[in-house]
């Protein structure tokens, strides 16, 4: 029976999906000998320059790829989040697994909540996304780089001056970092997450069917259709730069209902629009028009700009 070699990144959050996957898999009757290969990706190696003016979030997820391309590992697991909206020919997200928690995570110093927060108090993210919609809420408090792993925040908000910081509840979970860490739970009515965030992709060769047959045995049909109307919205709307974008997507029986959001950093202007229906694509693509004709394109145009 073929061993199958999979690829991840070396930090602790990529190294647990990775073996939560395997894991999955094992657990669905598969029965072949999988091998974890690290690969240490330049953005893991940029710790001291801000990630979007280097290429985003897209660095991780290149040489990952360019390894699967190379048959040097046979799938990857990715943070849906992380992934661009646009695959490389020859590739495919071939597996979606079920998603985790989508929304982000509030964690202040003492438990303070973010309505209690003193004018002023320092919020540490550094995702456009999650600062704009902070500064929607609360205007007059002051949002700080912070940069490193899940684990590096936490330490950075209990050493450095945050009062608070912003993290995705998933990756805390899968982690294993306590929930009792969380002081709140950011519904999309607060702030709307990541594109994907909660899930992950498998992505692996589109012409390894035999891999592909494998690695389907874990796919979930929910998650992928609230990933397909998110990620539709996505990709009509950037070409996978950090940019203050929020999409989520849930099921309501057979529809589709998708928050999508587009934001200026500074929170001053929020787009957002509740789009419903049957065809994920198409409730994607509605989401997009709808922004769009509001002015979503020039506020994304104008951070891409601002980035250079
Ligand atoms: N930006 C980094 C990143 N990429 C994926 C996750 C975990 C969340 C997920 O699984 O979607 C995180 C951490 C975070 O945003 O707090």
């Amino acid at each position: 029976m073929r061993k199958i070699i999979v690829g991840s990144r070396k930090s602790n959050l990529a190294m647990t999906q990775t073996k939560w996957v395997i894991d999955q898999l094992k657990k669905a009757g598969i029965q072949n000998e999988f091998e974890i290969k690290q690969i240490v990706t330049k953005g893991d190696q940029i710790l001291d320059v801000t990630l979007s003016k280097v290429g985003g979030k897209g660095l991780f997820v290149k040489e990952i790829e360019k390894a699967i391309f190379d048959q040097e590992i046979d799938f990857a697991v990715h943070s849906m989040k992380d992934m661009p909206s646009a695959i490389p020919e020859g590739l495919e997200i071939s597996s979606i697994p079920d998603r985790e928690d989508h929304r982000d995570a509030y964690i202040a110093t003492n438990h303070m909540k973010l309505e209690d927060l003193k004018a002023g108090a320092i919020v540490g993210t550094s995702s456009l996304r999650r600062k704009a919609q902070i500064m929607a809420a609360r205007p007059d408090l002051e949002i700080k780089w912070i940069r490193g792993n899940i684990e590096t925040r936490i330490r950075k908000l209990n050493e450095e001056d945050y009062d608070a910081i912003i993290l995705a509840v998933s990756g805390l979970k899968r982690v294993g970092l306590s929930e009792e860490l969380i002081t709140e739970y950011l519904d999309p009515e607060i702030c709307v997450p990541a594109v994907g965030q909660g899930a992950l992709a498998i992505e692996s060769r589109a012409d390894d069917m035999e891999l592909t047959e494998i690695i389907q045995k874990i796919h979930d049909d929910y998650t992928a259709k609230t990933v397909l109307a998110e990620r539709t919205f996505l990709h009509l709307l950037e070409g996978g730069c950090q940019v203050p974008i929020g999409g989520y997507a849930y099921l309501d029986g057979e529809e589709v209902i998708l928050v999508a959001l587009v934001g200026t950093p500074d929170g001053k202007t929020i787009l957002k629009e509740e789009v419903r229906g049957n065809d994920p694509e198409q409730v994607g693509q509605e989401a997009a028009e709808l922004l769009i004709k509001q002015g979503a394109k020039e506020i994304v145009d104008r951070v891409k700009e601002e980035m250079e």
